[in-house]
């Protein structure tokens, strides 16, 4: 037993074309503390985005294991994996996939009436998280009547709502200005600060990774110096 939230072991991942095999991840080693920060970097087409998939058992890896809280997820049912994705951990998407139909309010009550809250306390939530991502004004627009730094807030509200210990955030600043980046840094770090939520961020933004509380480099699907550095286990 061990005191991270989530813990990876020798993980592999090749996708499989017909008779065409590409590996992918070639044995990705991490631990994550609760309430970390962490940054994941490389280069473009190096497996974090399919690292990230698989942290959150959006897709199956190939070997090894990702423990959520001692939990083997890969091993769960689909019927606990939906649980652990709509209770436990959050998701930011590269292209935040709001639903464009529905306001931001709905799209952020979603998670809490998928979980089956009363509408009336889903809303009273949803109004109250927009809120804490300073967006008390917006909460009836569209997600096209929204700036590129709004949508992704109203994403990460949507992705917090259910107080997930683990925040998964492909991108979160991808396409946005300096200033608006920043403010996205900000809100990440407030909401670690008030919630305790973890963060793994996959990016390319430089300037955001080098303000969180760790960074690991992924160089041809290998990740490099992935232990914490408070880990008692065996180097591998
Ligand atoms: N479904 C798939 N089938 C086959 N190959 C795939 C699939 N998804 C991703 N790949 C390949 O896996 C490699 C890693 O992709 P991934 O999206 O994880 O990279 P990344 O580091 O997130 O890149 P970027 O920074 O450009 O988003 C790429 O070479 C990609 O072509």
């Amino acid at each position: 037993m061990n005191d991270f939230l989530l813990t990876c072991r020798n993980i592999t991942k090749a996708y499989q074309d017909g008779d065409v095999s590409t590996q992918v991840l070639h044995g990705v080693d991490l631990d994550v503390k609760p309430g970390e920060l962490l940054a994941i970097v490389g280069s473009s087409g190096s497996g974090k985005s399919t690292l990230l998939h698989l942290l959150g058992a959006l897709d199956s890896v190939s070997g090894g294991e990702v423990l959520f809280n001692g939990r083997n997820i890969h091993q769960m049912s689909a019927k606990q994996q939906a649980q652990l994705r709509n209770q436990e951990m959050g998701f930011v998407y590269q292209f935040h996939h709001l639903l464009g139909e529905f306001t931001a309010l709905e799209n952020v009550m979603m998670p809490l009436l998928i979980a089956k809250m009363p509408v009336k306390q889903a809303k009273q939530q949803a109004i109250a998280m927009l809120d804490k991502v300073g967006l008390a004004h917006r909460i009836e627009h569209r997600p096209s009547e929204l700036s590129g730094g709004e949508r992704q807030r109203v994403a990460i509200a949507r992705a917090l709502i259910n107080q997930p210990a683990i925040l998964l955030a492909d991108e979160p600043t991808g396409n946005l200005d300096a200033q608006s980046a920043e403010n996205i840094y900000q809100l990440i770090r407030e909401l670690n600060q008030s919630l305790n939520t973890a963060f793994v961020v996959v990016t390319h933004d430089l300037s955001l990774a080098n303000k969180l509380d760790r960074q690991l480099h992924m160089r041809d699907g290998v990740l490099q110096g992935a232990h914490s550095s408070t880990s008692v286990g065996e180097p591998s």
